[in-house]
């Protein structure tokens, strides 16, 4: 039930159509003709039966003439997910992906983050990235930015003010024998990271959070590993990194770091897996690995599209969720070329269904599963879904409305009457931003943009 006083939060909006949502026990759980009220601090406040519109409008004090009607091809869903992007790779996307991850690294990706030093450069590409990811449907993103804190601020502010939730890193890295500019001495990298973490709480931004950021494992020193551990201990922070992307990382970790067990303890070790840490990409992980993920609660951003184009490996997803380990999908922008969630959601489906041509016996996942994935799985990989993820009371109106017969978009043939999980799956392969017609974070509609081109 609600938490709040209904006196003192009125009503914002009642919007009356089909909801779809995942829940802890379904995949996806269909709501027709329901009602669903968003009060004046952006949380859902009821949902009930479209028919009982008169008795819910003396209830909570709304006009029943002023319900939002959904059309017949449209529906609510909650806003996704991205639990991994770099935000500060945005401006390469779509383009080198003909190398190794290591090698990728050193020749695209550490030369163009370090222009970020150039506040005009990053306003720019950040502007792109977040204007972009909302369009597409993503109303929490978890960002990396780049070594330079007031760029990272500036991503924070950029975010803020076009509505987005966000967790934002500044990263850390003290090593980099390829681009020696680009990188700090341990000491800035926890000076800075203390400033841009008191910084960016300042603002009091009601749905930015810092997150603190090693780049991973061989480009931190055990000293910086250690720092940035404390930091996130001291003040319950976010945590979010990279590991056992390739095989190639892996063997290099244990030569880096010789006397761990393995990858996942030398993170253990400096106090970085918590309920709050978010690890990217996870494919080559042993089992004892992911034990301790679920004994620390740390979660894995499934990074697909990143994973195949850089050639690093196909995560076995349905492993790491019989391990009970929390699990949300990432772009990986640039690593993964596209931005888009709906494109993690199809890459996902695709690896699964290449595990299963590897094995006929494998467990395909199923739409709606990864469905589930990119809505409240990522908001419980980054142990937020006790505020948003899917349509509870008491939670923020987080939601795509989505509109599946949009004018020029592109699905073509929806029958009439067509049964909404049907829609959701034509949604899911098909569908783009064309038939996103607007998007809701904690109940302010942040798509289409109103005040900006
Ligand atoms: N995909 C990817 N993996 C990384 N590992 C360390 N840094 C990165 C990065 O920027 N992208
Ligand atoms: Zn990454």
């Amino acid at each position: 039930m609600t938490s709040f006083n209904e006196s003192a939060v009125g009503i914002a909006h009642v919007y009356r159509g089909t909801f779809v949502h995942s829940t802890y026990h379904k995949a996806v759980e269909i709501l027709e003709d329901r009602l669903l009220g968003v009060d004046t601090e952006g949380k859902i406040a009821f949902i009930g039966s479209g028919k009982e519109v008169d008795s819910l409008s003396q209830k909570w004090g709304f006009e029943a003439l002023a319900v939002t009607q959904l059309g017949q091809h449209e529906f609510f869903m909650p806003g996704m997910v991205d639990t991994h992007i770099h935000a500060s790779q945005y401006s390469y996307a779509g383009t080198a992906l003909d190398l190794p991850l290591l090698q990728w690294l050193n020749m695209y990706t550490f030369p163009v983050e370090a222009r970020f030093k150039d506040l005009d450069f990053a306003c720019n590409v950040y502007t792109h990235v977040v204007k972009r990811t909302l369009r597409n449907g993503t109303t929490t993103a978890c960002y990396f930015a780049t070594i330079h804190t007031d760029a990272s601020l500036l991503l924070g502010q950029i975010a803020n003010d076009f509505g987005q939730r966000a967790l934002v890193g500044k990263v850390c890295m003290d090593t980099n024998n390829f681009v020696p500019h680009y990188k700090e001495t341990p000491e800035e990298s926890e000076g800075e990271t203390k400033r841009f973490i008191g910084e960016l709480l300042k603002k009091k931004y009601p749905l930015v959070r810092p997150v603190v950021t090693p780049r991973f494992a061989p480009s931190c020193s055990s000293a910086l590993l250690g720092h940035l551990g404390e930091i996130a201990q001291n003040n319950h922070l976010h945590i979010q990194s990279h590991i056992s992307e390739t095989k190639e990382e892996v063997k290099l970790v244990k030569e880096l770091f010789p006397d761990y067990d393995s990858y996942t303890d030398v993170y253990h070790r400096h106090n970085l897996l918590t309920d709050k840490t978010v690890m990217a990409h996870g494919c080559h992980l042993t089992d004892g690995e992911l034990k301790l993920f679920r004994e620390t609660g740390a979660s894995v951003a499934h990074c697909p599209n990143s994973n195949i184009s850089l050639c690093s490996g196909m995560l076995d997803v349905r492993r790491v969720l019989n391990h009970k380990v929390k699990l949300g999908l990432g772009t990986d922008v640039a690593g993964g070329y596209s931005p888009s969630m709906l494109d993690a959601v199809r890459r996902t489906l695709d690896t699964s269904k290449a595990l299963t041509i590897q094995d006929t016996q494998y467990h395909t996942l199923t739409f709606e599963e990864v469905f589930r994935l990119a809505t409240l799985g990522g908001s419980q990989a980054l142990s937020l879904d006790e505020h948003t993820g899917n349509f509870e009371v008491g939670k923020d109106f987080d939601a795509l409305r989505v509109n599946t017969d949009a004018a020029g978009g592109p699905i073509d043939l929806i029958n009439h009457g067509e049964e909404p999980k049907v829609l959701l799956e034509k949604f899911l392969n098909l569908g783009d931003d064309r038939n996103i017609a607007e998007v809701y974070v904690a109940g302010k509609r942040v798509v289409p943009f109103v005040d900006r081109p």
